[in-house]
């Protein structure tokens, strides 16, 4: 799949492409929708044949039986022909599914803080719906309806072009109606899906956010918020309802006048004796035939009026900027711990907002815990993150072990890193899932071994399914110093070449963070340990620490030397760092 710029493509195109691998099957079912109508079409000659045995007072059993059978074989394959055609729909549906989640879990982290979780969610989940409806209603519905009119067309031709003429007058009029109608369902579809987006964006605000929204009493404004999105899903989706309602009933209205006014302009030639009564009847079947087809058409383009709102949105979704497919398997992470060096990194989350790192520089040898300390919002966190590669400077260098991180291929250069991000993120899901979440491979001994380091085999123990217990979503039912002890043992069964941890800055308790010190401490005697620190017992332990303000890097040194080497230090050594677990 492309990546980039593909929203300028029409959405008939992306439309075919998604389209495109079942192109065999919506052939068949198109043939058969085709068949269907070809016996449907056969109705109208055989009863012409019918009335013409009446009145030459031949056996009409022949007819008789000719009718019933294409009557049966028209039920039949028209049956056949719908199921094949939605199961090709529901398979356009799950193409485009899988290919808009593959494309989402790449995007770059840049523009995943420009979007909102929930509009994404409805993209894959109601936007791609409604590729059904216009794969079969469309695409099959303008082959086949078109077809099936333009033959209708030629059989009233050859019954009578002077009737043929007059019912062309009227569906040509009844069509420029419909061409005014078609935009404003686009519109209207456009903006009923995107405030499904925006529902979907409400809605994953407060139950991601449900206990502050209770505490904080604000059930009801957010209610209000989430109510209005889907009441104006509703007007616009009534909007397009009524427009394509009217798209219909013109087509329908139109046939009625075709019907009566060929019912008196072929009355009328019946007279003078230009046509015999079965043309007439013929002709008239013609036209009666002749609305299925037309409803056919004008439902397959105000469909795809809808169809092209869901695809522009989809489209707009795969314009993100996303990071390459990974296309090698993650390699074993090599053994040795990393160097990290920063040369003179500038940063800024978006062109439009602060410059966060204004000349970062820093070198970390292999091994070894270097702590950064800093006030908040100093550019710490921002550190990792760059590391991490999900963000790119804007100048300057970042080298994992001397090689620039852009040069690495993504997926070694994040196999070789563990990250314990600070509101230690877990997962809804079992409690071994988040453990082997980054390392799969771990063998239950190392499980073990991490579990035991970490503090957790007590927790698992008192588990009613141990490992296997439920964590609930976002880890809900594990307390908030269990959630970084299981985000600390995740990245430490990476056994990763450099390990960077973002404190948590709430307490743990006296026994665990002690524990954990001498978890990290351990590490660190086997792997590069960066650590955003919080803690004064971290500081002490560090070989290094770099102290950060205001986007750049003030000192670098060990606590006892900056003491007297750095008053900002010194100031935080005092009231900041959280001491009362050291
Ligand atoms: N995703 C983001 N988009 C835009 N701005 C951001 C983003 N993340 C952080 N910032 C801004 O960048 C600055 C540095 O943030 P960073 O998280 O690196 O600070 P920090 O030193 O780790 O702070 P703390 O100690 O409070 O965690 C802050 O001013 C913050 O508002």
């Amino acid at each position: 799949m492309s990546t980039a710029a593909t929203s300028d493509r029409p959405a008939w195109r992306v439309l075919l492409e998604y389209v495109r691998p079942h192109r065999g099957a919506l052939l068949l079912g198109a043939v058969l929708s085709l068949m269907t109508g070809a016996t449907g079409l056969a109705l109208p000659l055989v009863a012409k044949g019918l009335i013409d045995d009446l009145s030459a007072d031949r056996s009409i059993g022949g007819a008789l039986l000719l009718m019933s059978m294409l009557i049966v074989a028209n039920a039949g394959i028209g049956a056949l022909g719908g199921y094949v055609l939605q199961r090709t729909a529901e398979s356009v549906v799950l193409a485009a599914r899988r290919a808009l989640t593959s494309y989402l879990l790449r995007l770059r982290i840049a523009a995943l803080d420009r979007t909102e979780p929930g509009d994404l969610m409805a993209r894959v989940t109601s936007d791609t719906t409604l590729l059904r409806e216009v794969t079969t209603d469309s695409l099959v519905g303008l082959g086949t309806g078109g077809l099936t009119l333009v033959a209708t067309l030629v059989m009233m031709g050859l019954v009578d072009p002077a009737l043929l003429a007059v019912t062309l007058v009227v569906v040509l009029g009844a069509g420029c109606v419909i061409g005014l109608i078609v935009p404003r369902i686009n519109r209207a579809s456009k903006q009923a899906q995107a405030s499904v987006g925006l529902m979907g964006a409400a809605l994953e605000r407060v139950l991601g956010a449900l206990r502050t929204v209770k505490a904080s009493g604000a059930e009801g404004r957010e209610e209000r918020a989430v109510h209005a999105a889907a009441e104006e899903s509703w007007r616009q989706s009534v909007r397009a309802a009524k427009w394509s309602a009217l798209a219909g009933n013109t087509a329908g209205l139109s046939m009625q006048v075709a019907f009566i006014t060929v019912l008196a302009f072929g009355g009328a030639r019946v007279a003078t004796g230009a046509i015999d009564v079965g043309t007439l009847v013929a002709f008239l079947l013609y036209v009666f035939y002749l609305m299925s087809p037309i409803q056919q058409v004008v439902r397959a383009v105000t469909q795809y009026q809808v169809g092209a709102a869901a695809i522009a949105r989809i489209e707009e979704t795969r314009a993100l900027p996303a990071e390459p497919p990974a296309r090698v398997r993650r390699p074993a992470p090599a053994a040795g711990p990393a160097s990290v060096t920063f040369e003179d990194v500038r940063f800024r989350y978006a062109d439009d907002l602060p410059q966060v790192h204004h000349g970062v520089s820093f070198t970390v040898p292999p091994q070894g815990m270097t702590a950064f300390v800093g006030p908040s919002g100093a550019g710490k966190t921002t550190v990792f993150s760059l590391i991490e590669r999900f963000y790119e400077p804007s100048k300057g260098r970042i080298l994992l072990d001397g090689t620039d991180v852009r040069e690495w291929p993504l997926p070694e250069l994040r196999a070789a890193i563990g990250y314990v991000e600070q509101d230690a993120p877990v997962l809804s899901g079992t409690l071994r899932e988040n453990l082997l979440f980054g390392a799969l491979e771990a063998t239950e001994a190392e499980l073990r071994d991490v579990l035991a380091t970490t503090r957790l085999a007590s927790l698992v123990d008192r588990l009613p399914e141990g490992l296997d217990t439920l964590v609930g979503h976002r880890g809900t039912k594990l307390s908030g110093g269990e959630r970084q002890r299981v985000a600390i043992a995740r990245a430490l069964l990476r056994r990763p070449r450099l390990l960077l941890l973002d404190e948590a800055t709430s307490q743990l308790d006296a026994v665990n963070e002690a524990a954990l010190r001498d978890t990290v401490a351990d590490a660190a005697r086997g792997t590069t340990v960066l650590v955003v620190a919080h803690r004064l017992s971290t500081v002490t332990r560090a070989e290094r620490i770099v102290v950060m303000d205001a986007g750049r890097v003030r000192a670098v040194g060990t606590h006892r030397e900056l003491l007297t080497a750095d008053p900002l230090y010194a100031e935080l050594a005092t009231t900041q760092f959280l001491t009362s677990a050291a």
